[in-house]
């Protein structure tokens, strides 16, 4: 480690420590020594043990004042440091706007100080910042545009004196995010059901879902007054107000613009992008039989005809995504290579690969009592509820005989094999476990929320249904594909006039047995009745300790928060549907889970894994 290095960490200690106690002599860090071949106390070097990544100063009684120019200043710190934590001291002065230069922290964490001042605009510059946490402080003034950081996935800034408005943040995003108790002012931006008020409570000015106050026009009014007190006078409220007419005005054109283009286009599409198949009953029964045998080698001929009329379309290849499938046509999906991936209880599905190397898989479903209508508007519903970790359909078949989904392959692999695979779960560790569940949680209630009206559940909710995307994070498949799920047909005392509100407890109980393998690394018989039976029965009996997959026993996991997770999987694998609790109640359960285990990570310094 570089002099400057060293030399920059031990004056910002002695600036954050006010001189007082030296605790830099204490630690080791002096500068006739190595921060990380000499192993510097509350300092954590890369895996190559040439570099600085972490520091950890929480709870160190400092009170002194923060210069993060002395760290962030220094090119060869700044270019390696991914996490700071000061929080649980006495220490005060603001966040210069240096911070910016510290551009790989993953992790900024000052809470529980009495650090003061507007945040500096540059925050918003911390493009890597996963968790950013400045809760129980005394900050002041606006925040800075952090919705910029679209990796951000905590932040925390309850307790301050912030004002303004809230950023139009992606809450979706989120698994910890809490602006209470401060001076932020009106309407909260759409939280999409991600959150709930206890993110905002504390706020006398702010108004909207997800707090009970309405933004009616008395609390507009309200809104207007505490404005006004923080120096905005009326005539810059109705300036404000005519830019605001002014611009959904412009909005309104550019919407109508884009509809009359929109029409025109979708005019266009439906003569270019949906072919329409020859319907006649014998080419379709022949096209279902080379289905059982592969997609490959079609000896089928398919017609296309480009000026169809609109009743074609329902047995036509209809693409939702053509970015991605660049003008897909029922007949490339016939003519490409396909290789059989699994048949399964409700279909068979393959993978078919494209002369531009385009990787596709396609879903055959079987034996789906649903009209080519209904069929129809079920997925262009269900294409309309987008969340980043579910899998979209990017095009669709249907004619009375056969309902096909073509969706994009993805190379590695699911959830299943990732748990149970040749490794064994060995490389997926606790953090990333607790993680892919939260994630999984979060993108089931939001489809839960998005598709209540229409009744529309996953159905068929299993480990081989969630997949892996390119980043490794998972991503729900399938879903919507079908309308009841199984294990409701065995479940006792389930009352049969019940089926369809118990859909959606259906998904609860899916996910539960997702949960269980998860923590056990067993395999699932009969839809999940076995490993939960087993389960019950080890925790019945007090072993709880022995239920959990070796692997996770040999790491430092919590075994605490492994048992809450647990408590979680029990919750939904309960026998009775209406007993489970909805997949919101799941996803809050488990983010609280995912806090405490955040919270206990950033506080082990010896900790290696974070992040
Ligand atoms: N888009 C995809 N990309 C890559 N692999 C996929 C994709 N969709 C599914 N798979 C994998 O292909 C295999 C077969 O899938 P299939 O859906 O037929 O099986 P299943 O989920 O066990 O059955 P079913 O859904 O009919 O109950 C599974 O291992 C699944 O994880």
């Amino acid at each position: 480690v570089k002099d400057e290095v060293k030399n920059s960490l031990i004056i910002f200690l002695a600036k954050v420590s006010n001189n007082g106690v030296q605790p830099g002599l204490t630690w080791g860090w002096n500068t006739s020594s190595d921060p990380c071949k000499d192993q510097w106390q509350n300092v954590i070097c890369d895996s190559q043990n040439d570099s600085v990544s972490k520091l950890f100063l929480n709870g160190k009684n400092l009170t002194g004042t923060l210069d993060a120019a002395l760290l962030c200043n220094v090119r060869s710190l700044a270019a390696s440091l991914t996490i700071l934590a000061l929080d649980d001291n006495n220490i005060g002065g603001q966040i210069s706007a240096e911070i910016a230069n510290c551009d790989q922290l993953t992790r900024l964490t000052v809470s529980s100080n009495q650090l003061s001042g507007n945040l500096p605009e540059s925050l918003a510059a911390l493009n890597n910042l996963k968790r950013l946490d400045i809760s129980n402080n005394k900050f002041s003034g606006e925040l800075p545009k952090l919705s910029r950081i679209s990796g951000l996935t905590a932040f925390l800034a309850q307790d301050n004196q912030l004002t303004g408005q809230i950023p139009n943040f992606d809450f979706s995003n989120f698994d910890t995010f809490n602006v209470s108790n401060n001076n932020f002012q009106g309407q909260i931006p759409n939280v999409n059901g991600f959150l709930t008020a206890s993110s905002f409570l504390g706020n006398p000015g702010l108004c909207g879902d997800p707090l009970p106050n309405k933004c009616s026009s008395s609390s507009t009014t309200a809104d207007e007054n505490s404005n006004t007190k923080k120096g905005i006078s009326k005539n810059q409220m109705f300036i404000y107000m005519g830019y605001g007419v002014l611009a959904l005005v412009c909005l309104v054109l550019v919407v109508l613009r884009i509809c009359s283009k929109k029409k025109s286009k979708d005019q266009v599409d439906s003569v270019n992008k949906v072919a329409a198949v020859d319907e006649s009953a014998s080419k379709l029964s022949a096209a279902s039989s080379e289905y059982k045998g592969g997609l490959s080698k079609s000896q089928y001929s398919v017609t296309f005809s480009a000026d169809e009329s609109a009743a074609m379309v329902s047995s036509s290849l209809v693409v939702l995504t053509s970015p991605v499938v660049n003008g897909l046509k029922f007949e490339d999906l016939l003519k490409a290579p396909a290789e059989l991936l699994g048949r399964g209880k409700y279909g068979s599905l393959y993978k078919v690969i494209f002369e531009n190397g385009m990787v596709l898989v396609v879903k055959r479903i079987k034996d789906w009592a649903l009209s080519s209508n209904d069929f129809k508007q079920r997925m262009e519903r269900l294409y309309q509820a987008k969340h980043p970790y579910v899998l979209p359909a990017l095009a669709f078949y249907c004619s009375k005989q056969e309902k096909l989904l073509v969706y994009e392959y993805q190379q590695n692999g699911s959830l299943f094999r990732l748990i149970h695979g040749s490794h064994r779960g060995q490389a997926f560790d606790w953090t990333s476990r607790l993680s892919a569940a939260a994630s999984i949680a979060e993108a089931l209630t939001f489809m839960h929320q998005e598709l209540r009206a229409e009744g529309i559940a996953h159905g068929n909710l299993k480990s081989s249904n969630i997949l892996l995307n390119k980043n490794m994070e998972p991503c729900i498949s399938e879903y919507g594909l079908m309308e009841i799920n199984d294990q409701d047909n065995f479940m006792p005392g389930k009352a049969s006039g019940a089926k369809a509100s118990s859909t959606f407890k259906g998904d609860v109980y899916g996910f539960g047995v997702i949960l269980l393998e998860l923590l056990t690394g067993k395999l699932v018989q009969h839809n999940g009745v076995d490993l939960t039976v087993w389960v019950h029965s080890v925790v019945r009996e007090e072993w709880t300790a022995e239920v959990f997959d070796r692997s996770l026993m040999s790491e430092y996991a919590s075994e605490e928060r492994m048992v809450n997770l647990l408590q979680v999987a029990i919750k939904c694998v309960n026998r009775s549907a209406e007993a489970r609790p909805s997949m919101n109640q799941v996803a809050l359960m488990i983010n609280a889970i995912r806090e405490e285990e955040e919270r206990s990570t950033v506080y082990d310094p010896q900790s290696m894994s974070l992040l």
